[in-house]
């Protein structure tokens, strides 16, 4: 049996103490207390949980839930029970209304309830959760889909890779190549397969959803900082702005002020845009490594864009990007994440490794980006960061830009 050791003890209990004094304000204060949580909640599993039992959550739970949500994707299981408003059902039930082998389901679902993704109500009888419901959402069960698809294998085949490299960091995209035995990097092989190239937009899509933006009241001060545009002119190019669910959100929050938006991307995701999907909105296929035909918009916007790239060809982007600017008026705004120099949140540090599997890029740290937009004659004019978000807006402009 294993005995927590007396500091395990103290430190558990203060984590009780912290959680239940933040429950008091949960309900009042903001998203904040919820998050602090959660980190909290975390903390206090790993304090008290033993090292097998780590291991085993890692290699045992963790891989197998992802499997069988993929799988329940794949049958169209959470849709099942979410049907007849949520009704308990039970395995057999399920079985036939997915039309699946009645032994896979019940293993499935019993996986499914020990992991908290569904409820076991009764033996052998299953209702949905508030996730499960949301994984018959596209926006959300495409982020499964794309993950696990794409990302997950790399992650997977990075040890073996890293030994036949005598652990030299990949900067390329050798690591998604070699997992997935491809001779495409991870846009090309996105774009060789239309149903993953849908997963890619809608994860990219959801992973902006329900988090402080940019452009919400308290982060970045748009109205001063983005004024001066007449009627006519370009206000915001969204390079490598996907299906432009950024710019349609702008649209949304920001309608008065004037001034054109435009979506640049490659040609699979611009052709997927809907007729009449994107009121407002020009969309354009531009390949961001060739000259900018955009000149002297009052702002070019790169979000999760920059993060894909090594610094040689981060560089040449913002080279492109810089032709383009107007002196004095024009700027760059990065939406990504700038990592902390301590206590760097999971959700960055995570993503920082899935880009090394995917495109041997990175995350990058305040310095990094500093020294990055230098070494192409721009200047940091500002960073900035609403309470509770993840990433940053780093405003660019010319180094002789006041
Ligand atoms: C990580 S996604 C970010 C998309 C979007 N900005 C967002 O935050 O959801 C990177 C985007 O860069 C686009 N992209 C990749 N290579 C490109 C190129 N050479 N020219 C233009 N866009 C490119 C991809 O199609 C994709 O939409």
């Amino acid at each position: 049996m294993f005995s927590p050791a007396a500091e395990q003890v103290d430190r558990a209990s203060l984590l009780i103490k912290d959680l239940s004094s933040l429950q008091t304000s949960l309900l009042e204060t903001g998203d904040s207390t919820r998050q602090e949580m959660i980190a909290k909640a975390r903390a206090l599993i790993s304090t008290l949980e033993a090292p097998m039992e780590s291991i085993l959550w890692m290699g045992w739970a963790e891989p197998a839930r992802t499997a069988t949500i993929r799988i329940s994707i794949d049958i169209g299981l959470f849709e099942k029970l979410a049907a007849d408003d949520g009704k308990a059902k039970n395995s057999q039930q399920l079985a036939d209304a997915t039309k699946t082998d009645s032994a896979l389901i019940g293993r499935m679902l019993k996986h499914l309830a020990s992991m908290f993704i569904i409820r076991e109500t009764l033996q052998d009888t299953y209702a949905p959760t508030p996730l499960s419901n949301a994984l018959t959402d596209q926006i959300f069960y495409d982020g499964v889909i794309f993950t696990f698809d794409a990302q997950l294998p790399s992650h997977a085949r990075l040890p073996a890779y890293l030994r036949s490299t005598n652990h030299i960091i990949p900067t390329d995209g050798s690591v998604f190549k070699y997992s997935h035995k491809s001779e495409l990097g991870i846009f090309e092989w996105i774009a060789a397969d239309p149903r993953m190239q849908t997963a890619f937009q809608n994860h990219m899509a959801g992973y902006s959803m329900g988090r402080p933006h940019w452009m919400d009241d308290g982060f970045y001060p748009v109205t001063e900082r983005l004024r001066g545009v007449g009627e006519g002119e370009v206000l915001i190019v969204d390079v490598g702005g996907a299906t432009g669910h950024d710019l349609a959100e702008f649209h949304d929050k920001a309608p008065t002020i004037s001034g054109r938006l435009i979506l640049q991307d490659q040609a699979q995701a611009i052709s997927s845009i809907r007729e009449g999907d994107r009121p407002g909105i020009e969309c354009t296929v531009h390949d961001f490594f060739t000259p900018q035909p955009v000149r002297g918009a009052k702002a070019y916007y790169m979000h999760s864009v920059l993060h894909d790239w090594s610094d040689d060809n981060a560089r040449k982007i913002l080279t492109q990007l810089k032709e383009a600017l107007k002196p004095g008026h024009s700027k760059i705004l990065i939406n990504e994440n700038v990592v902390s120099d301590q206590d760097a949140d999971w959700k960055i540090t995570s993503l920082d490794w899935t880009m090394m599997v995917c495109l041997g890029s990175c995350e990058r740290t305040e310095t990094q980006w500093r020294d990055l937009v230098v070494s192409v004659g721009l200047k940091i004019s500002g960073i900035w960061k609403g309470e509770g978000a993840t990433e940053s807006l780093i405003e660019i402009v010319l180094a002789d830009d006041a």
